[in-house]
């Protein structure tokens, strides 16, 4: 852990004196190990130690363009230097990704309000790397790896971002040329958001329909030129620009683009799923949804930054509040560290839990995405619409309980909560973001829902299911009867898949019913507030489930005082989700007001239990101080010091007096209005 070198604060110190567990034993468990731990450091350290970056700086005064301008330049000069420790490092594909992981929060640190170059590392290589045959690979790997050409993922447009079966752009082949023709045929056809599109890139994955003999054969993926290699003009044809100011990611250069009879080679059309052959003629792909594969890595990948973004708000939340004092709780004591007040505990605790079990979803899931990728590549596509169910859902389920809980933290720091140098407003934005962009939210869900019918009538008939919602044949098996609670670890499994079950069963009711007036279509439209719900719950029958498995397998691996530790993470996860969940659970489930009640009295013994660990486990997720960047979460707890040292720093505070004194001020003051 980087710890900087002033005295830590006493009521910290205090705190950390308690702690009863290893705390480096937690964070080898939270970056894979210590290797990786030490790896981590290193790289962090290997960047973040560059006087050229000018970290000094606070760039949240700057204007949006100088903001921009800055963030290219810190940007580039980290990946000069990524590209230096990849040929120390020994220069290999392994070395490569090692870095760009543990960039992921350097770069935060770096450029608090996006990296201008991010698609590049992301979405474009990924896409080529997934989605090209043999030849397209050899001849774009090199230069995207050597960023000779540097590129983004545009596929949302002004008037399609979720539908997408519905883009505009078209891409037309004419065999006698060789060539595609790519035209944006209306306004809204232009394309919309891509990041680093505005003014950073020169090449794009453009999704468009694809038009050969006269027929539209769907959305497939091709790469454009869209700027000048030497003098970065737009090329003949390409409308492009930035898509102006928004609520956060200002540096990231969201951009448009439209397309007037731009050509662009036959090669450039990737062709590993869909084909077409240099006379036109279309070849189908295995699935058709193949070239949504993209979309499917990012959400994968976004769990761990959900539990990551968790992760470091309610560290600024937990160590302000061993050091801002107020309200005495008995009038005749002084006044307790804030943390003292149990609503306090409640609204940072189950943050914390959840990290950690975001966490152990995470993995799962990468470990999923793996194995069904591997199957992939050989042909088996069968689990795809398992992957991609669970995915969507995930991504749904982490990002909307993110943007919650840093909220949440936020205000557990009042109103210094409200700083930006208390470092939340950017992770807020960023989880904002996450609810939206790789899938709105509630598109996700109602994709995870349609799974869940199609289980769901599968069950009914018999058939057999995947191991994640084969709860639902205990429902069936029911017939009608309420699951009984007990107040275990797997009762309170087995009470959210009851209620997942059953949010599922009425969902699937609903349409039936609506079925005899309506079409499907029409009834499942009808049914949406159930099936988002069906599937939120089944999100979090995951998440508890995983966490559940994982967490054993970790007590098993683990010293006993790191076990008692994520034991009682667990259950706080568990107990908290059930009382948040009261509602669909009493549909569902014979649950009396006496369980109720020892649930909450276990809640309260859980954060007693907690409140002497929870400062060891937000040090355990060992965010560095220029990580965390905050005046209220940093390591040594002088957050008043470093209040008003920040606040020095206004740009308004370099002079005594503004000149809107004399321009405005005085002369409205002694004008006797
Ligand atoms: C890295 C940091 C920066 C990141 C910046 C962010 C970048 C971006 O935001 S890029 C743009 C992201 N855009 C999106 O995510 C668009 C969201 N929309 C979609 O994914 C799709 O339109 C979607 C899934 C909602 C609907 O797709 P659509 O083709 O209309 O399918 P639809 O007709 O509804 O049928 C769904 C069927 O397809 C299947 N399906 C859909 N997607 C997939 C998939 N990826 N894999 C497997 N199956 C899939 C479903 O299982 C379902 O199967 P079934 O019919 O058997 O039930
Ligand atoms: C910060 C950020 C970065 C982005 N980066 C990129 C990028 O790099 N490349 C790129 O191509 N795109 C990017 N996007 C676009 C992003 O992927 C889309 O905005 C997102 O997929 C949502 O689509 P939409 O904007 O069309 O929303 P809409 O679909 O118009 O959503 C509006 C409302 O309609 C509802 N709705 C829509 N369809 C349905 C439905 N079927 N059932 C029920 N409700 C529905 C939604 O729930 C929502 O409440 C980015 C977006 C953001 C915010």
């Amino acid at each position: 852990m980087s710890k900087n070198l002033s005295i830590v604060n006493k009521d910290l110190k205090e705190e950390r004196d308690k702690i009863n567990f290893n705390v480096e034993e937690f964070t080898n468990w939270f970056y894979g190990g210590a290797e990786k731990v030490k790896e981590k450091k290193y790289i962090e350290n290997y960047f973040l130690s560059d006087k050229d970056l000018n970290l000094e700086l606070d760039t949240s005064y700057l204007s949006y363009k100088d903001k921009y301008e800055e963030a290219v330049r810190r940007s580039i000069v980290v990946y000069k230097k990524l590209y230096k420790l990849h040929n120390e490092m020994g220069g290999t594909h392994e070395d490569f990704v090692k870095i760009m992981e543990n960039l992921r929060f350097t770069m935060g640190a770096i450029n608090p309000e996006g990296n201008p170059f991010v698609l590049h590392f992301s979405m474009f290589a990924l896409t080529i790397m997934n989605m090209t045959n043999d030849e397209q690979k050899a001849e774009w790997l090199p230069r995207i790896f050597n960023c000779n050409i540097l590129g983004t993922y545009a596929q949302t447009e002004l008037g399609h971002g979720t539908y997408i079966q519905r883009l505009e752009t078209t891409a037309t082949y004419d065999p006698k040329t060789k060539e595609f023709t790519l035209n944006s045929p209306t306004l809204t056809s232009y394309k919309w958001w891509p990041g680093n599109l505005g003014h950073t890139v020169d090449h794009a994955i453009v999704m468009a329909q694809l038009y050969s003999q006269g027929k539209c054969h769907g959305i497939q993926p091709f790469i454009v030129q869209l700027r000048d290699s030497e003098t970065h003009k737009p090329l003949p044809g390409i409308d492009i620009g930035d898509i102006g100011n928004k609520v956060g990611f200002q540096t990231v250069n969201n951009g448009f683009l439209g397309f007037k009879n731009v050509k662009v080679p036959y090669k450039n059309m990737l062709m590993k799923n869909s084909k077409l052959l240099e006379d036109g003629t279309f070849i189908k792909p295995k699935n058709a949804k193949l070239n949504y594969g993209t979309m499917v890595i990012i959400r994968v990948h976004m769990i761990i930054d959900a539990a990551c973004r968790i992760a470091k708000a309610t560290t600024i939340a937990l160590r302000y509040s061993l050091v801002r004092r107020q309200s005495p709780i008995n009038p005749n004591e002084i006044e307790p560290k804030i943390i003292e007040h149990i609503t306090q505990q409640n609204k940072i605790f189950p943050g914390i839990a959840k990290a950690v079990v975001f966490k152990c979803m995470a993995d799962y899931l990468t470990k999923l995405h793996l194995s069904i990728t591997q199957e992939g590549n050989t042909g088996n596509l069968a689990r795809m619409p398992e992957l991609h169910a669970l995915s969507c859902c995930l991504k749904a389920v982490c990002t909307n309980e993110d943007a919650k809980t840093v909220e949440v933290c936020r205000l557990s720091c009042g109103g210094h909560g409200f700083l930006r140098s208390a470092g939340l407003d950017d992770v807020y934005r960023n989880s904002t973001a996450a609810q939206t962009y790789e899938g709105e939210n509630t598109v996700m869900l109602l994709q995870a829902a349609r799974f869940l019918i199609k289980s769901f009538n599968e069950a009914r008939n018999g058939g057999s299911l995947t191991e994640g919602v084969k709860y639902l044949f205990d429902f069936i098996g029911r017939n009608g009867k309420r699951e009984i609670f007990d107040n275990s670890i797997n009762g309170i499994l087995r009470a959210i898949q009851a209620a997942a079950a059953g949010r599922t069963y009425i969902a699937w009711k609903h349409i039936e019913d609506d079925k005899r007036h309506n079409s499907i279509e029409v009834a499942t439209n009808l049914a949406g507030v159930h099936l988002t719900k069906a599937a939120e719950l089944h999100g979090y029958v995951c998440l508890l489930q995983v966490g559940i498995e994982e967490i054993e397998k970790i007590i098993r691996n683990v010293s006993p005082a790191l076990g008692l530790v994520f034991k009682n993470i667990l259950e706080l996860f568990a107990v908290d989700l059930i009382l948040n969940k009261i509602g669909d659970v009493i549909q569902h489930v014979d649950i009396s007001n006496e369980d109720i009640e020892k649930l909450e009295k276990q809640m309260e013994t859980l954060f007693k239990f907690f409140r002497t660990s929870a400062i060891g486990v937000v040090d355990g997720f060992d965010f560095s101080d220029p990580i965390i960047d905050s005046t209220l979460g940093s390591y040594d707890g002088n957050v008043y010091e470093n209040l008003i040292n920040a606040a020095r720093k206004s740009p308004l505070n370099q002079e005594d007096v503004n000149r809107t004194f004399h321009l405005y001020i005085k002369p409205f003051m002694k004008s006797n209005l």
